[in-house]
């Protein structure tokens, strides 16, 4: 049978067991193999108003330093925390949620007309096969580069449904905002001036958005939604589904289930924020899960500085305790998807 006979969703329909293009050899989908840590330690809840110049007045001090303490000590063992208040009320962070369902319930001709070209990483489709061998990923996916604007392409964003790319930009905008002011607390963290990893990223910093679809799989204990893999951005907030868990972080040599909270944003740091931090924050590994039950979204926005823009370690978290780990890098983005299908390590290559 032919790679791509069928959709992913066509299967999870039928309720057919996983191809083999899609099942994972030697991987331990076991429970024994999921982390037995806390999870609210592993990825504390963060109020990140707390780190607003505009709260500055009605916060106390002792309150904003254990905060940002929280944030470093998260930042530097899993990479990840969950962000309560940012600004988006509930009814919003649903509207994100209901567009992207709607987009993915469409007829599938209608999403063909927003579909991914070959070797293209923008539009509808599955998993991009890179090589013969690969393992596919039990989903499918939308990614629309959002900013800087004038390198949207705006014949793949959808008109269906009809608030789309309204409620998109929107959510785009004020999560942009939210990614402002991580930067500067992130530094502020670190004892390190407010511009240090801001600066960095350049005036027309790109943010990519992924819409991805896991359809209900028969079989869960065999493939991955996504296979484990680091971001290559900066910052990357993700919006999880309301209520269906499925990402994973690495942390300690285990698998860590994120849990759900229904109003909270997800933030992982992505390379090069581990580029920038010299090390001293980490871009964790993670992956995503199916299961029987309950089909599952979830949005990504990816930050990444200025594909032509150099950046690399602050200068002052290079010492002689801490040498110099990676170097200067421009357009680390195409060098992290060249090393993808290469399935090289692509932190690897920037090492010192
Ligand atoms: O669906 C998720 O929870 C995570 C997706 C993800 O890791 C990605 O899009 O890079
Ligand atoms: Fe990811």
């Amino acid at each position: 049978m032919s790679l791509v006979s069928k959709s992913v969703l066509e299967m999870s329909f039928a309720g057919d067991e996983p191809p083999l293009e899609y099942i994972v050899k030697g991987c331990n989908f076991a429970p024994s193999d999921l982390s037995s840590c806390s999870l609210s330690s592993l990825f504390p809840v963060i109020d990140i108003s707390l780190f607003s110049s505009s709260s500055a007045h009605s916060n106390s001090k002792e309150e904003v330093d254990i905060a940002l303490e929280t944030l470093r000590s998260a930042l530097s063992s899993t990479g990840c925390f969950q962000a309560i208040g940012h600004g988006m009320s509930s009814s919003f962070l649903d509207n994100v949620r209901d567009v992207a369902i709607q987009f993915f319930e469409l007829p599938v001709e209608e999403k063909q007309k927003y579909a991914r070209a070959v070797n293209e990483s923008e539009g509808y489709g599955s998993d991009m096969i890179v090589s013969a061998n690969q393992v596919l990923d039990w989903s499918h996916r939308l990614s629309l580069r959002v900013f800087p604007e004038e390198r949207r392409r705006n014949n793949l964003w959808p008109e269906n449904p009809s608030d789309f790319r309204g409620t998109l930009l929107e959510y785009a905008l004020k999560t942009n905002s939210v990614m402002d002011l991580l930067y500067k607390a992130m530094a502020r963290s670190l004892n390190l001036e407010e511009n240090s990893f801001s600066g960095q990223f350049g005036e027309r910093s790109l943010m990519q958005a992924r819409f991805n679809f896991y359809p209900r799989c028969s079989r869960p204990d065999l493939v991955h939604g996504v296979k484990p893999h680091t971001d290559r951005s900066g910052i990357t907030i993700l919006l999880q589904d309301r209520e269906v868990e499925g990402l994973q972080i690495l942390a300690n040599n285990k698998w860590a289930r994120v849990p759900v909270i229904p109003d909270a944003l997800v933030v992982n740091l992505g390379d090069q924020m581990q580029i920038m931090s010299n090390g001293v924050f980490r871009s964790p590994m993670h992956r995503v899960v199916t299961n029987t039950e309950r089909l599952r979204i979830s949005v990504a926005l990816f930050h990444e500085p200025e594909p032509e823009k150099e950046i690399g370690p602050v200068d002052s978290l290079v010492n002689e305790q801490r040498p110099r780990l990676y170097r200067h890098v421009k357009n680390y983005g195409f060098i992290n998807y060249e090393c993808y299908q290469k399935g090289i390590v692509a932190i690897d290559t920037v090492k010192i």
